[in-house]
């Protein structure tokens, strides 16, 4: 059988990037999606609206559900400030073994702890088992359809502070209308729009970053 999409993009990673260097992991990526093989990753473009939203929170603790390859993942560490950690969610395990690679790669799996499982069998679980008070920062990338249950868990969980920022992707391609309703219509949301395209195309998509009110 031939190889997936993650191993070959694994293997660009291995070919083209500095062992230990994230931003040479970043660039391997990007040339490799946009020149050779599309896939879902939030890009360079996105990636830049990603980390200047990172770089103003600083979060000591993150989560990112929906790992995928570890793309987001990289980009989101590799701005953590020292002692800063970043949970990541993801429950294909064949994609997990390769984010796993592709963080090591990058010299980032200190920073990071990647869960495989369901995020919303995970989300219950993160105080007793991570010792997570509340997240600072929060990505959401995973099927868009478990943006809103996975933000009422989080609430419902008390894992969301005043001042938390959650950070979707997608909202208009593939598009994530209701999560749009949830925290646009919330009293308990501060949101606004960052207008920018899909990964690797010209087609419209953008990022929406929604403040935990409390
Ligand atoms: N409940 C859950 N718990 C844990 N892991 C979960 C999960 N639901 C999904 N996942 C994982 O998250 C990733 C899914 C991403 C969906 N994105 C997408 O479908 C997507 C599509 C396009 N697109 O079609 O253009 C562009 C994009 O940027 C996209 O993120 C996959 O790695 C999947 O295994
Ligand atoms: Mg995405």
């Amino acid at each position: 059988t031939g190889s997936t999409r993650p191993q070959r993009m694994l293997k660009a990673v291995q070919k083209n990037a500095t062992k230990g260097d994230p931003e040479s992991v970043i660039s391997a990526i990007d040339y490799y999606c946009r020149h050779r093989e599309w896939a879902m990753n939030v890009g360079d473009e996105k990636g830049l609206i990603l980390d200047s939203v990172l770089t103003e929170v600083n979060p000591g603790t993150a989560l990112e559900l929906g790992t995928y390859c570890g793309y987001s993942t990289i980009r989101i560490a590799r701005l953590l400030s020292p002692g800063s950690k970043l949970i990541t969610v993801e429950f294909n395990p064949d994609f997990a073994a390769v984010a796993r690679q592709i963080i090591a790669y990058a010299g980032l799996q200190d920073k990071v702890t990647l869960v495989e499982g369901p995020s919303g069998d995970l989300i219950p679980k993160m105080k007793e088992r991570f010792g997570i008070k509340s997240f600072d920062f929060v990505f959401l990338d995973h099927w868009k359809d478990r943006y809103v249950p996975d933000t009422k868990l989080l609430e419902d969980c008390g894992l969301l502070r005043k001042g938390t920022v959650l950070l979707a992707d997608n909202v208009i391609c593939p598009g994530a209308p209701e999560y749009l309703k949830y925290v646009k219509n919330s009293a308990h949301y501060e949101s606004r729009y960052y207008k920018s395209n899909l990964e690797y195309t010209t087609v419209e998509d953008g990022l929406e970053k929604s403040v935990f009110l409390g």
